[in-house]
């Protein structure tokens, strides 16, 4: 029912409960009143607002095809409670926890409409936050208890995703972007494709000045580094990227909490604007201002998880007055209620009897109302109209079903879409902070010149030999590291896609292809930084085709390493828990790799890590490529002595020793030309295994792959928007 009926209902009524409600506050002061002739006075009045409530409704009725209905929703989580003596009470002995159930919406039920908006009232902690959850779909089927529906029809969650946006208390959005860009790429993921560009631009400017965003259109969105637009203008375009697509259902959690009175306005008039284009608004709110409660239709108040007062606004002070707590004239009906709910939450059964009156109250509405009470039409006619009005918007329709969650697309947009729209955003955004790329970059170029100079240009010698594959671990271990820098910009981004992909703006899978090939470029740049500018310091061997396959392990090591970090961050979501496992694995990793401890040597029960291990493959396949040159020696003759303790003595001391060995041996003379070590016998000595080092790439890019789908799956089953 819209504000303006009900207010000329309650001013119909007014002299009426007037006149009654005086004489009952004269009886009352008089004492003349036992509990029981109370209730019946009330009940006496209440019946007769609500039957001429009703008459009114059915002239309106036909105006509001949708009705979203809730019908004694519960809901109770498990707290731990500590219990100081266990061995107290008849408990288990030993117990030092016990679970405790708390009730945070107790049976409540109510409706909102097409074309008004609905307001959850109620103090901090009252339930309104999980109450617009439950009607969000944001609360696990097993523990919500009652039922939704629209038109009638229970409101399966297929269908909730498609028609409905959820406002968070949160403004999650890309800084970089700016109010305009923002809101087209919300356009692009949740208009059909059937709108071109054109149109969408057209919708986006219609958004911006419902918003009063004009001005700040071409502004960025800001962050702690980089100035942008205001604190309420963030509020605004958050609240246009979720009704981008003009949602059936809107919700909002505390849209207009800390804005200053105009934006606050401001706001409610948009919404306002949106429930009249056909759409049911729910919001919470806590302490509207007159010209906000102008705007609201209907409501819900809430104390500690119970409905004290649920209808229409305009007939608050009718209820509040039959409670026996009359409205002071030109007193704000809100804050009264939320003044006198507060006060009565002090006093010991103070709420159970408002719960309880309330009740009465709803019992005798629904009786009143029951010819009225159920919707006009169905939910697939409703629908229908809905769409012929231009709601719906998100998904493509097709009509000709006759099952209602099948008659709405899931997404807008086909798949390969969505990935040029995700990774242009990407791009976007990350080429705005060109200064997060320049650190790796610098960072890149830093560990080159460390290693470069500490293992300039390396003979092919057994010192030689410990310098390469010192070289080369450090290498494939410092790609690993450096690509942690990425945990904390998933983390950043974590929310966003979380919101977005709530109500199904794009797939999991076209995010994390997009991510992956937004990734490459810069894996090259970085990959080519590193090989020139160690590949010919340290010396390695093979020429161009040897730094050729250098580039390609460094650039597979790039992807594998940044796969792993993407699948960490979707699967630790605390950033500093993130960082100190990811340390130690790479640790791991090393510790593993064949470097320090030959894979002859790893137990059994370690052997699998030594599998697992990232550094292993690029660092073996490079190994090969250094050491596969049959024609190459790495120990000729007295160089048999380096690194051993003889490494002091002089050369004809070591030819002699040279000789008395080859004599003992009874071998070939032992020259000081002979080759004593070739690169397969290193390869051997090592223990590397016996993929060739083509193989090893291949397997380094399998990881990389590997940790992508995980990632994937991550998100798909780690990240659910809902309480349990
Ligand atoms: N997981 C949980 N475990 C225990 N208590 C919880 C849990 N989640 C919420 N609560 C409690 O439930 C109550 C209702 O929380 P809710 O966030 O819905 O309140 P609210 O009315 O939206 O408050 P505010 O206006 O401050 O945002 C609060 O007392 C809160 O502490």
């Amino acid at each position: 029912m819209s504000s303006t009926t009900s207010t000329s209902i309650a001013h119909e009524n007014s002299s009426f409960d007037h006149a009654q409600n005086l004489e009952h506050q004269r009886q009352k002061q008089n004492g003349n009143f036992t509990n029981h002739e109370n209730v019946s006075f009330n009940k006496t009045v209440v019946k007769h607002h609500v039957i001429n409530l009703a008459n009114a409704c059915r002239a309106t009725e036909a105006a509001y095809p949708l009705i979203l209905s809730f019908n004694k929703l519960s809901y109770s989580v498990k707290v731990h409670q500590k219990l100081a003596f266990s061995f107290l009470g008849r408990g288990r002995r030993g117990s030092q926890e016990r679970n405790n159930n708390k009730v945070l919406l107790d049976n409540i039920s109510g409706e909102a409409r097409e074309g008004e908006i609905m307001a959850i009232l109620g103090a901090s902690g009252s339930g309104k936050s999980t109450l617009i959850d439950a009607l969000a779909g944001r609360i696990g089927k097993e523990s919500l208890k009652g039922t939704i529906s629209l038109n009638g029809e229970v409101l399966e969650s297929r269908l909730l995703k498609v028609i409905s946006a959820y406002v968070m208390q949160d403004d999650l959005l890309f800084p970089m972007l700016t109010v305009q860009e923002t809101l087209m790429f919300s356009a692009e993921f949740k208009l059909p494709r059937y709108f071109t560009k054109k149109m969408k631009q057209a919708r986006i400017q219609a958004l911006i000045d419902q918003l009063g965003l004009r001005t700040a259109g071409n502004t960025i969105i800001g962050d702690e580094k980089h100035r942008g637009i205001s604190g309420g203008e963030r509020r605004r375009v958050s609240i246009g990227v979720d009704i981008v697509h003009d949602p059936i259902l809107l919700f909002l959690d505390e849209p207009i909490s800390g804005l200053d009175s105009t934006s606050a306005f401001m706001i409610v008039k948009v919404l306002k604007r949106i429930a009249k284009s056909g759409s049911i608004v729910i919001m919470s709110i806590h302490q509207p201002s007159y010209r906000i409660l102008s705007l609201l239709d209907r409501s819900v108040f809430l104390s500690r998880g119970q409905t004290v007062y649920s209808g229409a606004l305009a007939g608050l002070s009718h209820f509040f007055s039959n409670f026996g707590h009359p409205v002071p004239e030109n007193g704000n009906e809100t804050e009264f209620a939320l003044d006198l709910i507060r006060e009565l939450e002090e006093i010991p059964g103070g709420i159970t009897s408002l719960v309880n009156f309330n009740k009465a109250w709803q019992t005798l509405m629904k009786h009143a109302n029951k010819v009225d009470d159920q919707p006009k039409v169905s939910l697939k006619y409703a629908m229908k109209t809905s769409i012929a009005k231009g709601k719906l918007v998100s998904a493509g329709t097709s009509t000709n079903n006759s099952n209602q969650t099948s008659s709405v697309q899931t997404f807008a947009n086909p798949f390969w879409i969505e990935i040029i729209v995700i990774s242009k955003r990407l791009l976007i955004n990350s080429r705005r902070m060109p200064e997060l790329f320049k650190i790796r970059l610098g960072v890149v170029f830093f560990t080159a010149f460390v290693l470069g100079t500490l293992y300039w240009r390396l003979s092919n010698s057994p010192q030689g030999t410990e310098g390469r594959l010192g070289f080369l671990a450090s290498a494939m271990t410092t790609i690993l590291y450096i690509c942690a820098h990425e945990i904390p910009a998933y983390h950043q981004e974590r929310y966003i896609f979380i919101r977005e992909t709530a109500y199904n703006a794009y797939r999991h899978s076209s995010y994390v292809l997009a991510h992956s090939l937004v990734s490459i470029p810069s894996m090259i740049i970085l990959s080519s930084a590193f090989s020139a500018s160690t590949f010919w310091a340290v010396g390695l061997a093979g020429g161009f085709s040897g730094f050729f396959f250098f580039f390609i392990t460094i650039f597979t090591t790039f992807w594998a390493g940044s796969s792993f970090m993407a699948f960490f961050s979707g699967l630790v979501t605390n950033l500093i828990v993130g960082f100190t496992s990811v340390a130690a694995i790479l640790g791991y990793f090393l510790i593993f790799s064949g470097f320090y401890i030959s894979p002859r040597q790893i137990p059994f029960y370690w052997k699998w890590l030594h599998y697992v291990s990232l550094v292993k493959y690029p660092y073996e396949a490079v190994l090969q490529n250094e050491y596969s040159d049959t024609r190459k020696c790495f120990a000729k003759g007295i160089q048999l002595f380096d690194n051993t303790p003889f490494v002091e003595l002089t050369v004809a001391t070591k030819m002699k020793l040279l000789e008395s060995m080859s004599s003992v041996l009874s071998k070939d003379k032992l020259s000081s030309s002979t080759c004593l070590s070739t690169g397969v016998q290193i390869l051997k000595q090592i223990g590397a295994s016996d993929f060739n080092k083509w193989n090893c790439i291949l397997i380094t890019i399998a990881f990389g792959i590997l940790f992508r789908v995980l990632f994937f799956l991550s998100l798909l089953f780690g990240s659910k928007n809902k309480r349990r």
